[in-house]
């Protein structure tokens, strides 16, 4: 009776807190942008003021710092203290929230690591050169005048370093093969870029950047793909949501070294799907910096959470699914100090349901035996542990936890929780599902956001959260699933006849404007030919055209071709995009959505180069699957694989020779580092 009455007493007091608590809005933050992204997207700010009058422009290098200094951002956040220590007990005394207080004020050091697609000698070499820096680099006093008070603004200015600090670069240690290095938290990429002594090294680390023999990375944000067991190179892996395309490229370079370093070992791919079509763009450009890895991935644009079933022989079926997922992203306070002044308690509100559905795709696509890693960079239980409730039950017992705890055994981490709370916007506990209906305190909340009984018999402890204190990096949070049986049946609802996913398509290349033809026998047949293909294996039926919208016959083709040739960058790109039948037929395109409908799965179109047919060098192709058509644009190595993602298993006649030696440019230990021309003096 009292407790009822207790539970009465909060209800109402939740009520009348919550009265004036506007609807909120939906959060869907991705990962702050980094520099790199942004420089990406939208071209680097203070390059275009100086374009006109300088000729020496600063290059597109993710070493080149946003000019974003937030000294005059508060870097406190009561009801942010509040949820992670009092109500979901994320750290346990008040001594460690001051800890992980302070950790998330100060800036986070710069890391990078050896990428693993160049050939170990020379992996070992750059190492060399790293550890070479690092001992002249703990000579060179830091000159932190000019950025100390940006470095160390917090509440209080108690943390102003009173003694001279010394610039460090280790490798981290929690990995064995000192592939991963961290520079002392002090060296921020401003620094990094204005004080002189540190010019050679941001120079090295620039032009490996740029060959793509380093990438920086943030360390937590290296560990997910870690966790990926029993690699083999025939693995079909999917990254769910992959830009801008760090761990996609972690992701090839483990395939690759599955396949004893030698690419043509490589059976399998990598997809890697993004639903946002600027930043699918941004995979392009990120990727195409593993050089001869390339090929053996591929770019989608679709919903994750309505990932497509490629109707392949057999059907496609993943070994391997990443789903580093849309999240909240407070554990990047760190790097985004705005976070402090926008967090809310209810982040996570409308994003766990999302990230539910996207790990259950994953689990629909992913074979018996294979494993699905689901990461965010959000400390919130609501979009952690939650999410990884909510999924085993849902695949009721044929999706189990692996535990994590020995991968790394010198990284600190807090084992996932069993037992969290769900807040309002305003950080009040809301005690119960009913509750929150009962209150409409805010209509995207749902049950599953609620810890159950069963989770503490769903080994849940084998997640790791990783906290800003305990590594000095970022804040992450990891679980690793095994698939131990096909499920009983589907988990996700897809409507394929009328694709509710919303098309995207790339602008400004004629995408839209494009219609399908059929495929001339005779074409076909030449093309097949040139490639060795087996002829009884496909039907004209399975071929067709995508032309221009004004162009009629074979000729408009090549207009188009030669038009697209002519785009920069264009036939390097690696691009897939969705067409529906129904988007086509919204473009008042019926007699070719008649078309897709009737063309049977499997097919795959080749477009010669304008008129050197004899070359076939460059290529663009579409492989039509059903409802989906899958569209690229191609190099000619790249036909394999593009084979085999469908489920074709032809090899072409002509085989070109990789760059796979000459990609591994990396200098000497004993060069001279002599400064790059084309970005020395660019630091005024
Ligand atoms: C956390 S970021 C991924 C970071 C990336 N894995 C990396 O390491 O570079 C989340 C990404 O998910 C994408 N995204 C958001 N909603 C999505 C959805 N429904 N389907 C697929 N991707 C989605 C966002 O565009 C964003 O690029």
């Amino acid at each position: 009776m009292l407790q009822q009455e207790n539970q009465n007493q909060l209800v109402s007091s939740l009520s009348t807190i919550h009265q004036n608590e506007e609807k909120s809005e939906h959060h869907n933050r991705e990962h702050a942008p980094t520099a790199e992204e942004d420089i990406l997207l939208h071209g680097a700010p203070q390059l275009k003021k100086r374009k006109s009058n300088k000729k020496k422009k600063e290059r597109k290098n993710e070493w080149n710092p946003k000019k974003t200094p937030q000294r005059d951002i508060e870097k406190t956040n009561k009801m942010f203290e509040e949820y992670y220590f009092k109500q979901q007990k994320v750290v346990e005394t008040e001594e460690e929230l001051n800890e992980m207080l302070n950790a998330c004020r100060s800036p986070l050091p710069i890391t990078f690591r050896v990428n693993q697609s160049i050939p170990k000698q020379y992996q070992e070499k750059l190492k060399q050169k790293i550890k070479l820096f690092s001992e002249n680099i703990k000579n060179i006093r830091i000159d932190n005048s000019a950025t100390a008070q940006f470095l160390y603004k917090s509440s209080t200015d108690s943390e102003k370093p009173s003694e001279p600090e010394y610039a460090s670069l280790e490798p981290v240690s929690f990995i064995a093969d000192e592939s991963i290095w961290q520079m002392s938290d002090a060296i921020t990429k401003e620094l990094l870029r204005k004080q002189p002594e540190l010019a050679q090294f941001r120079d090295f680390l620039m032009r490996e950047t740029e060959k793509g023999n380093l990438s920086r990375q943030e360390v937590v944000s290296m560990l997910p793909p870690l966790m990926f067991t029993n690699w083999k190179p025939s693995d079909r892996v999917l990254d769910m949501c992959a830009a801008p395309g760090s761990k996609t490229a972690q992701l090839v370079e483990l395939l690759y070294q599955s396949g004893g370093g030698d690419s043509k070992n490589i059976t399998g791919f990598v997809i890697a799907n993004d639903n946002d079509v600027k930043r699918a763009y941004l995979l392009v450009h990120q990727l195409q910096r593993l050089n001869f890895l390339f090929p053996h991935v591929i770019i989608t644009n679709h919903d994750a959470t309505k990932f497509p079933q490629f109707h392949t022989e057999p059907k496609l079926q993943f070994d391997k699914i990443l789903c580093d997922i849309m999240c909240s992203g407070d554990g990047t306070i760190r790097k985004s100090p705005t976070t402090w002044t926008q967090w809310k308690a209810n982040m996570g509100h409308g994003l766990h349901k999302l990230q539910v559905d996207c790990v259950l795709r994953a689990v629909e696509l992913l074979k018996v035996g294979g494993e699905i890693v689901y990461s965010t960079c959000a400390l919130n239980p609501v979009e952690d542990e939650a999410v990884v409730a909510e999924v085993i039950r849902r695949t009721k017992g044929k999706l189990v936890l692996q535990d994590l705890s020995s991968r790394f055994p010198s990284l600190k981490y807090k084992p996932g929780m069993t037992t969290w709370t769900v807040a309002s916007k305003k950080g009040v506990t809301i005690p119960t599902y009913e509750d929150a209906l009962k209150l409409n305190l805010d209509n995207r909340i749902v049950e599953s956001e609620f810890p159950k009984e069963d989770v503490k018999s769903m080994n849940i402890h084998y997640t790791m959260r990783i906290l800003p204190h305990q590594n000095n990096t970022g804040g992450f949070y990891i679980a690793h699933f095994k698939k131990v049986g096909e499920l009983d049946e589907p988990v996700v609802q897809l409507c394929s006849d009328t694709p509710n996913e919303k098309i995207k398509q790339f602008k400004g290349r004629n995408v839209q404007k494009d219609t399908i033809q059929s495929m001339d026998p005779e074409k076909l047949n030449s093309i097949l030919d040139f490639y060795g293909f087996n002829k009884d294996a496909f039907t004209n039926e399975q071929f067709c055209l995508r032309m221009s919208e004004n162009s009629t016959g074979t000729d408009g083709v090549r207009k188009v071709i030669k038009v697209e040739l002519n785009l920069a960058n264009f036939i390097n790109f690696l691009v897939e995009y969705q067409i529906s039948t129904e988007s086509i037929r919204e473009n008042d395109q019926s007699v070719e959505a008649e078309k897709i409908t009737s063309m049977q799965p499997g097919g795959v179109l080749v477009k010669l180069k304008d008129c050197e047919e004899s070359s076939h060098d460059d290529i663009f192709a579409i492989g039509f699957k059903g409802e989906h058509t899958l569209s690229r644009h191609v190099k000619f190595e790249h036909i394999p694989v593009l084979l085999k993602s469908i489920g074709c298993t032809l090899e072409p006649k002509k085989k070109k020779e990789t760059k796979e030696t000459s990609s591994c440019d990396v200098p000497p230990v004993d060069e001279d580092d002599t400064v790059d021309p084309k970005i020395k003096g660019d630091d005024e």
